[in-house]
């Protein structure tokens, strides 16, 4: 089982899940609507507007309108792409000012180290767009563990859920299904890269439903070699 890549989730795999829905969540919900009252003009926050009318399919939906859609897409922790957009551009800024800092589990850290020293690729797939991927690990309390990371991947290349996902990582990749390990505490997302013959482990840290996957309480249990 020599994989030559690893791809990692991030909430409830390499991070607590209540750091992103005690922490992250709330400041989002707390400082988006200023922000994108603030930033409207912005083209990146603008096209994210946009996005937002095409999902509402209201073309003439009013910024706070978009806002309304917003707050409830965040109570319904709904993983889509335009307020994972926006979302990490809140975050940016209190990542920056050092409101938070990006929780990893200890043996995340050091085993990512590890498998990047033994020569393994390391990928992150998450439903938290790329730049919130970058922030958290950039910020992380481990230090900046950017350079360990040889690319990212969120929801604009599919939902977490769906097969063609992950067809279109190992395309990105260009590696054999079984040459790839995908860890997430998600079963719904480990099965589908299953499907593909991408080997599994599924992170039973909190709470999670158990599954017919290959299954670790930590990074240290997860064989690689
Ligand atoms: C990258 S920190 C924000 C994570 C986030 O917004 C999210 O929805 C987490 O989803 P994941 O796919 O990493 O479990
Ligand atoms: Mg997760």
């Amino acid at each position: 089982m020599n994989y030559r890549a690893i791809i990692t989730d991030i909430e409830g795999t390499t991070s607590r899940i209540s750091f992103v829905t005690d922490i992250l969540f709330p400041y989002a919900k707390a400082h988006l609507p200023a922000f994108i009252q603030r930033e409207q003009q912005q083209p990146a926050v603008a096209a994210e507007l946009d996005a937002i009318r095409r999902l509402l399919g209201q073309p003439a939906a009013s910024t706070d309108d978009c806002i309304a859609a917003l707050l409830d897409w965040i109570a319904a922790d709904k993983k889509l792409t335009p307020l994972k957009t926006l979302q990490g551009m809140v975050w940016q800024h209190g990542y920056q000012q050092g409101h938070f800092q990006g929780h990893i589990y200890p043996d995340a850290a050091a085993q990512l180290r590890h498998w990047q020293q033994q020569g393994i690729q390391l990928y992150v797939y998450s439903s938290g767009s790329v730049q919130a991927q970058q922030l958290l690990f950039q910020y992380s309390e481990a230090g900046d563990l950017r350079p360990l990371f040889s690319g990212y991947f969120d929801t604009r290349i599919g939902a977490k859920q769906e097969i063609a996902s992950y067809a279109a990582i190992l395309q990105h990749l260009q590696l054999p299904p079984n040459q790839v390990l995908f860890l997430s505490d998600v079963a719904a997302e480990l099965d589908a890269a299953a499907k593909l013959g991408i080997a599994t482990v599924q992170l039973i840290r909190e709470q999670q439903a158990p599954s017919q996957h290959q299954r670790a309480e930590n990074f240290y249990q997860i064989e690689v070699q």
